[in-house]
């Protein structure tokens, strides 16, 4: 298959992680006999930097005449430490959903067996716990209109969702549901917020149409609870734009680390794969950010092509690296952001030269 991929480092961790994946998926070429083809193009605080526009206009069209995105992490401390800052690196990205009509933000979280022990949470409680979070990405708070008032004493954010932005999602989230545990758990705040109300009303009328799949309701402030208490219960959490962008960070503590959560994130033309953490500054150029984040998004475009085996390939290379402890230290390994992914890139390629017996791959000894 012939892919043209547009690449969006962006700031901080970004180029280095990304650097990552786009290794492995070369590797996937090789290994598949694919034909994938990356250009770069500069976002966030880069794009600012180059262009003055954290979205620069180059950089959107290389992302529509592509096949699809691969997103690294845009966010810089100059910005946020200046909250006057009117020209702001996030919303480069926050424009770039929205253009490419990116509605749905795609987020599976895994407890990996290899890792129980290494959690802040209980083994007994997070063991085989396996859910996905489908959050709604391009409307809501994050979009509404905000204002400061002149004597800078009171500001606004508004949240506003529409029937269609509600339904268009909740679909994909009942027919993934269907491939799944047929079990469906919106997330909202109904006992306060007017939005949070359509929303129930709006999943409740839908899930007729998917009478396989069991929908419940969650109060976020519950569900924050519920998802450290006893993850297990979740199959797929369908939820609105912030309350999905502040869930999943937490939920990812069930995976290990934030450095191992992927997302897809899709609309009706366009798709776009990046992991769920920023980009992590004080890590930026040290060679500790985990690059599996990324690496598992880009194994999501795979799947997203129907590359299945391909997709696979990329999992399973992932799975061991993290059993053999072939990673960086948020997950209690000794290795550099560039050690993982050579590892990743030589298992994807030759995943027969590795030699499980004696911890070799090849000539070299892993650990
Ligand atoms: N999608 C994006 O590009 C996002 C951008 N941001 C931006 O990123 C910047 C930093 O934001 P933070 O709130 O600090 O969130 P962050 O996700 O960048 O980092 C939070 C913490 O997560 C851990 N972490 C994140 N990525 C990791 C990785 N690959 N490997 C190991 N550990 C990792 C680190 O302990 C880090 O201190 C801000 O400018 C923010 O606006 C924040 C979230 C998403
Ligand atoms: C930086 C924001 C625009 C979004 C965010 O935190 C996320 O999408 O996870
Ligand atoms: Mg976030």
């Amino acid at each position: 298959m012939k892919l043209n991929i547009a690449v969006l480092p962006g700031d901080g961790i970004g180029p280095e992680i990304m650097q990552q994946s786009v290794k492995v998926l070369e590797a996937v070429a090789e290994r598949f006999q694919h034909e994938f083809r990356f250009e770069s193009s500069p976002v966030g605080a880069a794009g600012i930097e180059e262009t003055g526009d954290p979205l620069p206009e180059a950089t959107l069209e290389l992302c529509k005449k592509s096949d699809a995105v691969l997103f690294g992490a845009i966010g810089d401390p100059k910005y946020d430490n200046h909250p006057e800052a009117k020209i702001r690196p996030e919303q480069g990205l926050l424009r770039l959903r929205k253009e490419l009509g990116l509605f749905a933000n795609i987020r599976p979280i895994k407890a990996y067996k290899s890792l129980l022990e290494h959690s802040p949470l209980r083994p007994e409680r997070i063991e085989a716990a396996d859910m996905v979070i489908y959050r709604e990405l391009t409307s809501g708070i994050y979009y509404g209109e905000r204002s400061l008032s002149e004597d800078e004493k009171s500001a606004t954010d508004t949240c506003t969702y529409t029937v269609e932005e509600i339904e268009r999602i909740a679909h994909l989230a009942f027919k993934s549901a269907q491939k799944r545990r047929k079990k469906v758990t919106l997330v909202d705040k109904a006992n306060v917020l007017e939005t949070s109300r359509l929303w129930r009303k709006t999943v409740t009328r839908l899930a007729k149409d998917y009478p396989d799949v069991d929908l419940d309701f969650l109060f976020v402030d519950n569900a924050a609870m519920q998802l450290i208490l006893n993850p297990r219960q979740f199959d797929l959490i369908l939820t609105e734009n912030m309350f999905g962008d502040i869930l999943s960070d937490e939920a990812s503590i069930i995976g290990g680390s934030i450095g191992l959560l992927a997302s897809a994130s899709v609309g009706t033309t366009y798709s776009l794969f990046e992991p769920i953490h920023g980009s992590y500054p004080q890590a930026a150029g040290k060679g500790i950010a985990n690059p599996v984040a990324s690496i598992l998004s880009a194994a999501m475009l795979l799947e997203h092509f129907n590359l299945t085996k391909e997709a696979q390939a990329v999992i399973d290379a992932v799975e061991l690296s993290i059993k053999l402890q072939i990673s960086t230290s948020d997950i209690g390994g000794g290795h550099t952001t560039k050690s993982v992914g050579d590892f990743l890139e030589s298992l994807v390629l030759e995943p027969g030269n590795f030699n499980n017996e004696n911890l070799r791959y090849g000539q070299m000894t892993i650990i």
